[in-house]
């Protein structure tokens, strides 16, 4: 993939809850260090699901991340703190402000593989910038589906949860956490509250 000329680019991962993005991201980066590259790995503040300095899958896979704050100027952090790595990973981009893509665009100028891992969809269904704006740019996107929680047919859709009960659509758009709060679902089988 892209070997014949210098110039960088950037990859998505994007989909569901559950849809294996992290797995995927992991799975990148272990091929990229045994092609001998270098690779750096960013979070956002906002996320400690899985320690604060490591990105982790739900089914328990793990990759030390440097944590950087998810907005302002902050983000440029990720430019900062670079010393020469070939490949630079982010995770969790779903949190990250729009100043994300500026950053992504600029590493990719300056020669750089860029993995972007997040999903694409809040739990009212809408987009979830900045992913849309990061699947437009992108030179490769890949979209996965987990599986429906409720029907098990492919599952595009997060399904907010509290008590058990699907979220009313009024609720805040970030909420951090994993299968004690989400679902995987459908379309058919995705559903707010909206009395
Ligand atoms: N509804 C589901 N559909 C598919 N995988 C699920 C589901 N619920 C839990 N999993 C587990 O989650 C793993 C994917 O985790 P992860 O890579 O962290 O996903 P993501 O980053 O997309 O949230 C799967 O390999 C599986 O073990
Ligand atoms: C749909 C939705 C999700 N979130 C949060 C919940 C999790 O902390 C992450 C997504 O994690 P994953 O690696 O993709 O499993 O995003 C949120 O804050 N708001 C939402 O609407
Ligand atoms: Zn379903």
């Amino acid at each position: 993939m892209h070997a014949i000329t210098k110039s960088g680019w950037i990859e998505v991962v994007t989909g569901s809850m559950f849809s294996g993005k992290t797995e995927e991201l992991l799975r990148r980066l272990r091929r990229a260090e045994i092609a001998g590259q270098e690779v750096a790995v960013f979070k956002p503040e906002i996320d400690d699901r899985y320690g604060k300095t490591t990105v982790g899958s739900h089914a328990g896979g793990s990759w030390e991340a440097s944590v950087v704050p998810a907005e302002g100027e902050g983000i440029w952090e990720i430019t900062d703190e670079l010393n020469g790595e070939d490949v630079v990973a982010i995770d969790e981009a779903n949190f990250f402000s729009y100043e994300l893509v500026d950053v992504c665009e600029q590493l990719a100028a300056s020669g750089k593989r860029v993995i972007v891992s997040g999903t694409d969809q809040t739990f009212r269904a809408e987009p979830f910038e900045p992913l849309p704006q990061l699947m437009a740019l992108a030179e490769y996107v890949d979209k996965l589906q987990a599986i429906c929680t409720v029907c098990g047919e492919p599952a595009s859709r997060n399904q907010r949860l509290v008590d058990g009960e699907p979220a009313h659509a009024d609720g805040p758009t970030i909420v951090v956490g994993a299968d004690e709060s989400y679902e995987a679902r459908c379309r058919n089988c995705h559903t707010l509250r909206r009395d």
